[in-house]
């Protein structure tokens, strides 16, 4: 089905309510490689109930841990086939730290349908609320409909180049594991994608690829581990675009420009020479 943007743009998607427990982030924070030292104390807070802190990205897959089918992308105006998508991008903004166990409503929109040509990009905005009404986070996502383009939309802004003036502050180097996607998929996401080889051939990869969000996790987690003192209560937000595809097994290199109030990063895996995250920003807490 062609997309229609008019129908989309501005619609309200069905609400939903969610629960989850310590054990639910202690397996988010697991599926990112938490606790590879597990006698360091300040990796301890990832891995044990005992001064647990909850990764603020961990608000993005909240909402969905309980979903064993793959997603559906299927919208007012929307109806894509699921081996043509790929996350575009992914932002959240905490409005406190998120509790280690909690029950949230999140409600969510279409914001904006372009059509790139080769490609339509969906971006959706959602808001997660408590029982008694307060604003826990907000996410910002997008969509990279390959092949849905063309329905005569307009193009969007173009997107604006991280373009650093000096050498990195910090270079972090972070391992994912060959079975890192058939980990995280536990946490709510089952799209083929990252684990049929089947599939991922016919969506025209080599081998199933890594899950943006686990690459989203891993990274945020990684920055605030070299540049928050471990401490994941310190951020704030933190949004990315997958700019390549990960392999499960691959490394990664992420470069990192520390201001007063952001750190803003890049994330590479050298071994192919390729960008895999760009345009990161890390909020920091202004408290
Ligand atoms: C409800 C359920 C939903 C399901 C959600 C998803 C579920 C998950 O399981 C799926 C995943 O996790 S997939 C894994 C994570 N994502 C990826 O690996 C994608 C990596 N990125 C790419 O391969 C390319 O950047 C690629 C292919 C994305 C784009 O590369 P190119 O085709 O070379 O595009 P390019 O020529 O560079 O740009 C064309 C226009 O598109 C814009 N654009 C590019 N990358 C974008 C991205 N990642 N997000 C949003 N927009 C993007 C460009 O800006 C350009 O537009 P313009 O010319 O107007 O500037």
């Amino acid at each position: 089905m062609p997309i229609d943007p008019k129908v989309a743009i501005g619609a309200e998607l069905p609400g939903t309510s969610f629960t989850w427990t310590a054990s639910d982030v202690l397996l988010y924070h697991l599926a990112l490689g938490a606790g590879g030292d597990p006698t360091s104390p300040r990796e301890l807070r990832y891995a044990l109930e005992d001064d647990l802190r909850v990764l603020p990205t961990f608000g993005v897959v909240a909402p969905s841990l309980r979903v064993f089918e793959p997603p559906s992308v299927t919208f007012p105006g929307i109806s894509v086939d699921l081996a043509k998508v790929l996350h575009g991008s992914q932002g959240i903004t905490v409005h406190s730290p998120i509790p280690v166990e909690g029950k949230a409503r999140i409600d969510s929109r279409i914001t904006e349908v372009w059509d790139k040509g080769k490609a339509a990009v969906i971006v959706q905005e959602a808001t997660a609320t408590s029982p008694d009404g307060v604003l826990l986070w907000t996410t910002r996502s997008s969509i990279f409909a390959r092949g849905e383009g063309g329905f005569g939309g307009e193009r969007g802004p173009a997107s604006a180049p991280f373009e650093p003036s000096r050498e990195p502050d910090l270079v972090i180097d972070t391992p994912t594991l060959p079975q890192q996607a058939l980990l995280y998929r536990l946490c709510g996401d089952r799209n083929p994608l990252h684990a049929s080889p089947e599939f991922a051939a016919a969506a025209g990869f080599p081998a199933p690829i890594l899950h943006g969000l686990c690459t989203y996790g891993i990274v945020a987690k990684a920055l605030a581990d070299a540049c928050l003192d471990g401490d994941p209560w310190l951020v704030k937000s933190f949004d990315a675009r997958f700019a390549g595809v990960v392999y499960p097994g691959e490394s990664l290199r992420t470069s990192a420009w520390t201001d007063a109030d952001k750190i803003h990063a890049v994330t590479t895996v050298p071994a192919r020479d390729t960008e895999v995250l760009s345009g990161i920003t890390l909020t920091r807490t202004s408290g």
